[in-house]
């Protein structure tokens, strides 16, 4: 048996009509909780990781199987080499060679791109098969692992293929940020930073008091920045599964974000890529008379201080412009980008001006 967790803060998702609510638990040694998540109906067990989570996913394999499970552990490319229909035909094949039915049960262990795909296989494995998050970056914590939202890329741009299918359970242990790289970790606080400035502007301010505690999982506001992070998320997602409407305003950021990590070929990282975008998006509220000019010079400031960039001057302006027009948010060839109009105010705005658009990207840019 994996040794007993410390659960620090349970936080409800979902249970509006039609979809299972679930919980999001933060603490340590969460590990020991997977097999409840699981339940008693299943047989066998999938683990999906990339190689930097193999300890923790053999940890998990033997403690399951010691439980009487089969388990199916699955190495996955790393970062975004995952998500690609490939490694999800990989992944089908395996469950099908393994007999995997429908009341068997997928867990993904790793950073976004894991608990994208492992959501992603496991909403269309037979049709939808339980699956358990348990995300080991701070941005899977406070953001993709959260919320149902699962998926892939392909050649023309950034999740064009997924499925909304919300896990059973998360387990966020915060243990396992020790290890992440400062640069990751970095990325996952462009996600904080999002939350802070759509929702929850007490965010802001903690990283204002201490940048550089900020920057690392020993940091005092740690838990409470990735709680509350976690809690903007949940609140949005409870309300908006399916992103018919305030679901939105979690996109704020990622329009040019996504345009970004194509256009780079996923060498952009996907916190730095919002980190430009969210700029740009400042920008844009601004040169549109939504936004005060203290509020927009904020966003620089506080994700140069956690070390995020604040320009891009790679692909040219008309190329991203064209890879934003595939935006989940377009309709038809409409362009909507979410903006804002103070701390957590934001809104969306349609069709833009193709000279405020440029004009922003112009402050990126140079
Ligand atoms: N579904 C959603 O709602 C949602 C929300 C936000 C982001 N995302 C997606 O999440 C992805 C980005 O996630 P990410 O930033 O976590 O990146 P990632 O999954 O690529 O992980 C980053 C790197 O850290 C490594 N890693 C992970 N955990 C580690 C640990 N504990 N110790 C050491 N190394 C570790 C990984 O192997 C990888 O190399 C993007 O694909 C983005 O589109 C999805
Ligand atoms: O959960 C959401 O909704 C978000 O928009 C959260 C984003 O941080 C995340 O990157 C998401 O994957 C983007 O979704 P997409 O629909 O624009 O692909
Ligand atoms: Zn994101």
């Amino acid at each position: 048996m994996a040794v007993a967790g410390l659960v620090t803060a349970r936080i409800r998702v979902g249970g509006s009509p039609g979809t299972d609510p679930y919980e999001v638990l933060m603490g340590r040694q969460l590990l020991s909780e997977v097999p409840e998540l699981i339940g008693q109906e299943a047989r066998r067990v999938a683990v999906l990781h990339p190689e930097a989570l193999a300890a923790t996913a053999e940890a998990l394999r033997a403690d399951l199987t010691a439980q009487g499970y089969e388990v199916l552990a699955i190495r996955l490319p790393d970062a975004e080499d995952a998500k690609t229909a490939e490694v999800a035909a990989d992944c089908w094949k395996a469950l099908g060679r393994a007999r995997f039915t429908r009341t068997d049960v997928i867990v993904g262990v790793g950073g976004g791109a894991t608990t994208d795909l492992a959501g992603f296989v496991a909403a269309t494995w037979l049709r939808g098969v339980r699956w358990i998050a348990v995300p080991t970056t701070t941005l899977a914590m406070v953001d993709a692992a959260v919320g149902g939202k699962t998926g892939i890329n392909t050649a023309e741009g950034k999740n064009l293929v997924g499925a909304f299918h919300p896990p059973a359970g998360v387990l966020c242990d915060l243990a396992v940020l020790e290890s992440l790289p400062a640069h990751e970790y970095a990325g996952g606080l462009a996600e904080i930073i999002k939350a802070g400035f759509i929702a929850d502007p007490v965010i802001l301010d903690l990283i204002e008091a201490d940048p550089a505690a900020a920057r690392t999982p020993a940091g005092p506001h740690t838990a409470e920045l990735i709680e509350r992070s976690i809690r903007v998320k949940a609140g949005v997602v409870s309300s908006d599964l399916k992103e018919k409407g305030r679901r939105e305003i979690l996109n704020y950021g990622h329009t040019l974000a996504h345009a970004i990590e194509k256009n780079e070929h996923y060498r952009w990282r996907h916190g730095a890529a919002v980190s430009v975008g969210m700029v740009f998006a400042a920008e844009l509220s601004h040169l549109t008379g939504h936004l005060d000019a203290t509020t927009t010079a904020r966003h620089r400031t506080l994700l140069e201080s956690v070390g995020l960039p604040l320009t891009y001057r790679g692909a040219p302006w008309p190329k991203l412009l064209d890879t934003m027009r595939l935006d989940k948010k377009s309709r038809g060839d409409m362009l909507r980008f979410v903006i804002l109009t103070a701390p957590a105010a934001p809104t969306v705005l349609e069709a833009p001006a193709p000279s405020a658009l440029l004009a922003a990207y112009e402050k990126i840019a140079t």
